[in-house]
């Protein structure tokens, strides 16, 4: 094997899956026995109410427990954990979150299960750096928080999508223009995630127990226009400088939504895009401006703007055609 530009080994590497659910402890231990480092990504990522808060608690957080018990056991010293930015905010009070970073200050409170599931399992990961594994040596443990994740297999963009396709190439204004979000290319994510892992064991000291945002320069956008980024290239438009319907009634149909969705619960899983919550995060500003992964791990993103974008469309247009 040879040394690639980042000085990363490059050529064939040999995959092994072993598939696990993490709330049983026994298939986790089972995984993580032999490793080296553990990237622990799995989660159940659910804001529209299809799974049950109970279910959302233990996958996010008995699932991270489970990890974090099985690295000790099995002596693994070095764990990553993909942590979001949801453990910061939007919080229930809407305060804006304008280019922050890891030590802005931020008033973090959460009702909704994912978002508590989130900051909990965050807590347990950061809790348990410098906990001695087997064989006595400390665990060194680091959580990223990715901002509003894009790319290939986003499955919200395809929604809209198709969504827009149905409505003959449309889809309407329902967030102002003004209102930023941040969001960060999946492939620059998972660059993050690889950097850490390579580095935590050498920088130790400096990074074990911290939190890095993740983050690259997609540019700050609403979460509307930033989907037009590469919605726009497939040939919809988004129609409206401003919303179309006051923001009074967009509550009430949210609102309407969650109650329709616990009416129905007897029956099936009704969990539209529109919710109390989603529209709450979809309505309130949270960027993120920090060079703290690059200070601390020489993070750079991998993909610039113009490839995570082009990379993106590439994949709208492919699923064109199941889109039909
Ligand atoms: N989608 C986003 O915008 C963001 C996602 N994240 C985090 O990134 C991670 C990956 O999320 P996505 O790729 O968006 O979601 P995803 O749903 O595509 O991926 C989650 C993965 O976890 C696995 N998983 C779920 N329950 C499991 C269980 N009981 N045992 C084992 N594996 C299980 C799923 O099979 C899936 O492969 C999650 O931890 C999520 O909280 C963080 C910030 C933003
Ligand atoms: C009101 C609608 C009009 O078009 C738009 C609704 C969009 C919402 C479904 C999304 C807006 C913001 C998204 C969330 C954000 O990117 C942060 C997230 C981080 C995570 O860790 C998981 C996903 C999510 C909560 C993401 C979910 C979808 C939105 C709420």
């Amino acid at each position: 094997m040879e040394r690639g530009e980042n000085g990363g080994l490059k050529g064939p590497v040999q995959v092994t899956a072993i598939q696990g659910d993490v709330t049983q402890a026994h298939e986790v231990a089972a995984a993580v026995t032999g490793a080296h480092v553990v990237i622990h990504t799995a989660g159940l990522v659910d804001v529209f109410g299809r799974a049950s808060p109970k279910t959302i608690y233990e996958v996010n957080v008995q699932g991270t427990q489970n990890v974090i018990e099985a690295c000790v056991q099995a002596g693994t010293r070095l764990l990553v954990y993909t942590s979001s930015m949801e453990v910061v905010g939007p919080n229930t009070k809407g305060h804006p979150f304008y280019r922050g970073n890891e030590d802005t200050p931020y008033e973090a409170v959460h009702k909704h299960p994912y978002p508590c599931s989130k900051a909990l399992a965050e807590r347990l990961v950061l809790e348990a750096n410098g906990k001695k594994v087997r064989g006595g040596l400390p665990l060194v443990t680091c959580a990223l928080r990715p901002t509003g994740i894009y790319g290939e297999g986003h499955q919200i963009m395809r929604d809209f999508y198709r969504q827009g396709l149905r409505l003959g190439g449309r889809l309407f204004r329902a967030i102002p223009a003004s209102v930023e979000h941040g969001r960060v290319y999946v492939g620059n994510v998972a660059w993050m995630h690889v950097l850490v892992a390579r580095e935590l064991e050498q920088r130790a000291a400096l990074m074990g127990g911290q939190v890095y945002f993740c983050y690259d320069r997609s540019p700050y956008k609403s979460y509307e226009d930033f989907n037009m980024e590469f919605l726009g290239p497939c040939g919809l438009r988004l129609v409206g400088a401003r919303p179309l319907l006051p923001y009074w009634l967009l509550v009430l149909l949210a609102t309407l939504n969650a109650l329709l969705q616990w009416l129905l619960r007897p029956l099936l899983v009704y969990a539209p895009l529109l919710n109390p919550y989603t529209l709450a995060v979809a309505n309130t500003t949270f960027t993120v401006s920090t060079d703290k992964a690059q200070r601390h791990f020489g993070y750079e993103p991998l993909f610039s703007w113009e490839d995570s974008r082009t990379r993106t469309i590439l994949w709208v247009q492919a699923s064109e055609g199941s889109a039909r």
